[in-house]
């Protein structure tokens, strides 16, 4: 799905070569500060590399729409988007913005219990704690339905238990339909439960390794 060639951002990243293949696991891992989050935004084309490759289905990134991509490629950021409204406008706002048909309070209650949230459709998603806001966001990336999911820490205010009975019902879920993930965590248990590749950030960032 992507192939990163010689890339180059700032100071910050560079890649000699990487593949994401499609329908795979794939996991940043590595510490704090060593780009993690920089390269799901070039997989997004939130930002672009200075030099280097970045293929997108064998196309570069950059002559895709951005917004199309975008409804493509879906990002979750560490700290979730949560919007002033109900847990239902929250978990719709997705498939809004993909121009994609809304679904039933049914499908929407459905995908609560297995964020293991209980919480009803018309509460207000502001007053959510802060593991409950990720859980919002990681349903409604799941809602959209889309070729890829780029993660970013989506669990990391959740206890051990919810942690991975969500990540479960998740990685489970997005594989029986082929979709890509690239997610970043800090936690070796989850990188090992679930990746098909982990991308070593301090291997990958050559310019940081030798430096170590
Ligand atoms: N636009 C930017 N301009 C300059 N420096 C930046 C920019 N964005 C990020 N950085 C720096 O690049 C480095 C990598 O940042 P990034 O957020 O990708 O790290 P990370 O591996 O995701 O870290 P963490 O695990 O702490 O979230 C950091 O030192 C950060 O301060």
């Amino acid at each position: 799905m992507f192939i990163i060639k010689s890339l180059n951002y700032k100071d910050i990243l560079q890649i000699r070569n990487v593949e994401i293949h499609t329908g795979k696991v794939t996991t940043l891992f590595g510490e704090s500060g060593s780009g993690k989050s920089t390269l799901l935004k070039l997989l997004n084309r939130l930002i672009s590399p200075d030099q280097g490759t970045l293929l997108y289905e064998n196309k570069p990134i950059g002559e895709f729409d951005p917004v199309l991509l975008r409804r493509e490629v879906v990002m979750l950021s560490q700290a979730p988007a949560i919007f002033e409204g109900s847990v239902r406008d929250n978990l719709l706002i997705g498939l809004k913005f993909s121009e994609k048909e809304s679904v039933t309070d049914n499908k929407l209650l459905k995908i609560l219990k297995e964020m293991k949230l209980k919480k009803g459709l018309d509460d207000e998603a502001d007053k959510l704690s802060g593991g409950e806001k990720q859980r919002i966001a990681l349903a409604r990336v799941l809602l959209m339905e889309a070729k890829a999911y780029l993660i970013d820490e989506p669990t990391s205010a959740l206890d051990e238990d919810t942690e991975k009975r969500v990540m479960d019902y998740f990685i489970e879920h997005s594989k029986a339909k082929s979709k890509t993930i690239v997610m970043v965590t800090h936690s070796r248990e989850i990188a090992q439960r679930y990746s098909d590749q982990i991308l070593d950030m301090k291997n990958i960032n050559q310019k940081r390794s030798l430096s170590v």
